[in-house]
């Protein structure tokens, strides 16, 4: 496949080097002077940039028919206008705020996790994630993910807030420390105990391979997609 990076940061290049293993050809790079780029020779773009670009990238792909997936955090004010576009121009675009195999697994546990602990008030839940100082957004994108995906399955919790307490509001706390990947915890606490469930990333080579192998499966196809199509979970 001939693959564009949108994008060529460290995740740009970590997924380079597991894109050429897997025998594709990386046929265009864009960083933040690569303005007017043409996207067209390319089979497939994978967006991982910034977050003021990355609806922009999502855009170019697909007025010009080509498959998108996005990776970047941060701009999900105009996530419905980019389905509204794909559908508009029946193009294929996935975006996920995480493509590891592992965080995916993480997100099933938490939604069973989320509907088991609905019935028991007594606990409160809190959120914490941790990333390396040079990220531009708070709180991660699968930090938001996990949140609203607890308040969809459990109806003592209704929003989420960056850093907050108050009643039915699962509250974020957003660490940064150098060159930690991603970590991302959900802590349930009562007077009595805690439970936890975590995921810690050692290296960035999980979303990396997670999102080529996205890239690869949504070639072919018309439609807005998740992981979950991916990965055939959930
Ligand atoms: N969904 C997932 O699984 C994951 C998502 N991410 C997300 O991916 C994004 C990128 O992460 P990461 O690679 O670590 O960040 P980096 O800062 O290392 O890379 C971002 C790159 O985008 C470039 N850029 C700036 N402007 C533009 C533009 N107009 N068009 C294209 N590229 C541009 C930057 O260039 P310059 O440095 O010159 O400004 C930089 O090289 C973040 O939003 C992060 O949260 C990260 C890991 C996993
Ligand atoms: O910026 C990062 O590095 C990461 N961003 C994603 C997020 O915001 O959730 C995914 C991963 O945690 C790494």
């Amino acid at each position: 496949m001939n693959i564009a990076l949108l994008g060529y940061g460290k995740m740009g290049k970590t997924i380079e080097q597991i894109a050429i293993k897997r025998g594709h050809t990386i046929v265009l790079t864009v960083d933040k002077d690569d303005e007017g780029y043409d996207i067209t020779k390319a089979d497939v773009a994978i967006d991982f940039s910034i977050p003021t670009v990355a609806f922009n990238n999502i855009s170019n792909c697909l007025n010009n028919g080509v498959p998108v997936i996005s990776g970047t955090t941060g701009w999900l004010e105009n996530y419905d206008n980019a389905v509204a576009l794909c559908n508009q121009k029946k193009g294929a675009f996935i975006y996920a705020s995480n493509y590891s195999l592992g965080v995916n697994i993480f997100f099933e546990l938490n939604k069973t996790l989320a509907k088991m602990m609905s019935t028991l008030k007594q606990y409160n839940v809190s959120m914490e994630e941790i990333h390396h100082t040079q990220k531009l957004d708070a709180p991660s994108g699968t930090a938001i993910s996990l949140a609203n995906d607890i308040i969809a399955n459990n109806s003592n919790f209704e929003a989420w807030k960056l850093d907050e307490a108050a009643e039915k509001t699962i509250p974020i706390v957003a660490k940064r420390i150098a060159d930690v990947p991603g970590t991302h915890t959900v802590n349930y606490e009562s007077e009595v105990d805690t439970i936890t469930i975590e995921h810690i990333a050692h290296t960035r080579q999980g979303f990396a391979l997670g999102a080529v192998i996205a890239a690869e499966w949504l070639v072919g196809k018309t439609g807005v997609f998740t992981m979950n199509d991916v990965l055939n979970i959930g």
